[in-house]
C-alpha cells in the first residue's frame, strides 16, 4: 500500500522570496527617504540561543539592506539604564524598529520594556497599542510569528473563510494574536490549551490545525483530521539517542506527514517567517517616513 503524504509548506523558501521583495522596496524607498532603514535589536545577558537568533536576524538585516543597530549589555544591566536605551532609540530618525530579545534575565520586567518601545517602532508587534490595533482591525504592527503563519498559509492559497481553526497554546506572543488574525480572514477559531478536555477531540475537528504549545510530539496522528492542515509553530531543542541536539517542533512529523494534506516542518517552518516578518514590519515603518 503506498500511503499519501503531505505538501510540505516552506516557510525557508517562502522567507527568501519576501527578502527579495522586501530589498526591492527598500531600493525604491531609500531614493525619497534618502537613508536605510535601521533595526535596533537589544540583547540582555549572554543565552547561547539568543545570540544564535539575534545573529540571523543581523545577517537577514544586512542581506537586504536594513541597517542593524545591535545592542549588547551584561546580564545584571538594571531596568532603568534598559528603559533609557530605549528611549534614546524611540528619539533616533535612524532607527525605525526596536526589538527586545526575549527571554530576559528575570529580575527585569519584560512586559514593562517592552511597553516603553514606541509602538510605531514596534518590530515585534507586541506593543499593547498594536495588539489593540490587531482587535479592532486597524492597520499597526503585527506580531511577527502570526503574522508568519498567515503569510505562510495565503502563499499556498489555503482557504480560511469558514474553516474550523484550532489554535494549541494561548501565548500573549503566538496563541492570542493567532486567533485573531485567523478571525480577521473568518475562520471558526478555538483556542485550546493545558487545562482544556478533550484535546484529541478538538483538536480532530480542526480544518487548520496550529501548534504552539512548545512541547514536543503534542500532536500525535490520532489528534489529526485526515486532510487537515498543519501548522507546527512549536521551536524544541532536543537530544536524542545519539547524544546529538536537534530541532523538532510540537508535531510528530513523520505520523502526521501521512494524515495531514498540508504541514510546516521544523526547522525550516515558521522559524524563518518570523524573521522575515519582523523585517517587513521594519520596512513597512519605514515606509511610512515618505
Ligand atoms: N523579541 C523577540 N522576538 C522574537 O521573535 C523572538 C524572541 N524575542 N526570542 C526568541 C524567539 C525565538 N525566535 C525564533 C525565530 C526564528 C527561528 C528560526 O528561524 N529557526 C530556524 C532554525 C534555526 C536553527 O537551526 O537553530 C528554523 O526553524 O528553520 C527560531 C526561533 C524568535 N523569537
Amino acid at each position: 500500500m503506498d500511503t499519501k503524504v503531505a505538501q510540505i509548506l516552506d516557510g525557508k523558501a517562502l522567507a527568501q522570496k519576501i527578502y527579495a521583495e522586501l530589498a526591492d522596496q527598500i531600493q525604491s524607498l531609500q531614493a525619497e527617504i534618502g537613508r536605510p532603514p535601521g533595526l535596533a535589536v537589544l540583547m540582555v545577558g549572554d543565552n547561547p540561543a539568543s545570540a544564535a537568533y539575534v545573529r540571523n536576524k543581523e545577517r537577514a538585516c544586512q542581506k537586504i539592506g536594513i541597517a542593524s543597530f545591535g545592542k549588547h549589555f551584561p546580564a545584571e544591566t538594571a531596568f532603568g539604564e534598559l528603559e533609557q536605551v530605549i528611549q534614546s532609540l524611540n528619539q533616533d530618525e535612524r532607527v525605525d524598529g526596536i526589538l527586545v530579545q526575549l527571554p530576559l534575565p528575570p529580575h527585569l520586567d519584560s512586559v514593562a520594556l517592552l511597553h516603553a518601545i514606541a509602538p510605531d517602532k514596534d518590530a515585534d508587534g507586541l506593543h499593547p497599542v498594536n495588539l489593540g490595533r490587531l482587535v479592532r482591525g486597524e492597520s499597526g504592527l503585527r506580531s511577527c510569528t502570526p503574522a508568519g503563519v498567515m503569510r505562510l498559509l495565503q502563499e499556498y492559497e489555503i482557504e480560511l473563510k469558514g474553516k474550523q481553526a484550532v489554535i494549541l497554546g494561548r501565548s500573549i506572543l503566538v496563541g492570542k494574536p493567532m486567533a485573531l488574525m485567523l478571525l480577521e480572514a473568518d475562520a471558526t477559531v478555538t483556542i485550546a490549551h493545558s487545562r482544556s478536555q478533550n484535546l484529541p477531540d478538538i483538536t480532530r475537528s480542526a480544518d487548520i490545525l496550529i501548534a504552539a504549545v512548545g512541547r514536543p510530539n503534542l500532536v500525535t496522528p490520532e489528534m489529526v483530521k485526515p486532510n487537515a492542515v498543519v501548522v507546527d509553530v512549536g521551536i524544541n531543542r532536543v537530544t536524542d539517542d545519539a547524544g546529538n541536539s536537534r530541532l523538532v517542533g510540537d508535531v510528530q512529523f513523520e505520523g502526521v506527514l501521512c494524515v495531514a494534506s498540508s504541514i510546516t516542518p521544523v526547522p525550516g517552518g515558521i522559524g524563518p517567517m518570523t524573521v522575515a516578518m519582523l523585517l517587513q514590519n521594519t520596512v513597512w515603518s519605514y515606509s511610512q517616513k515618505r
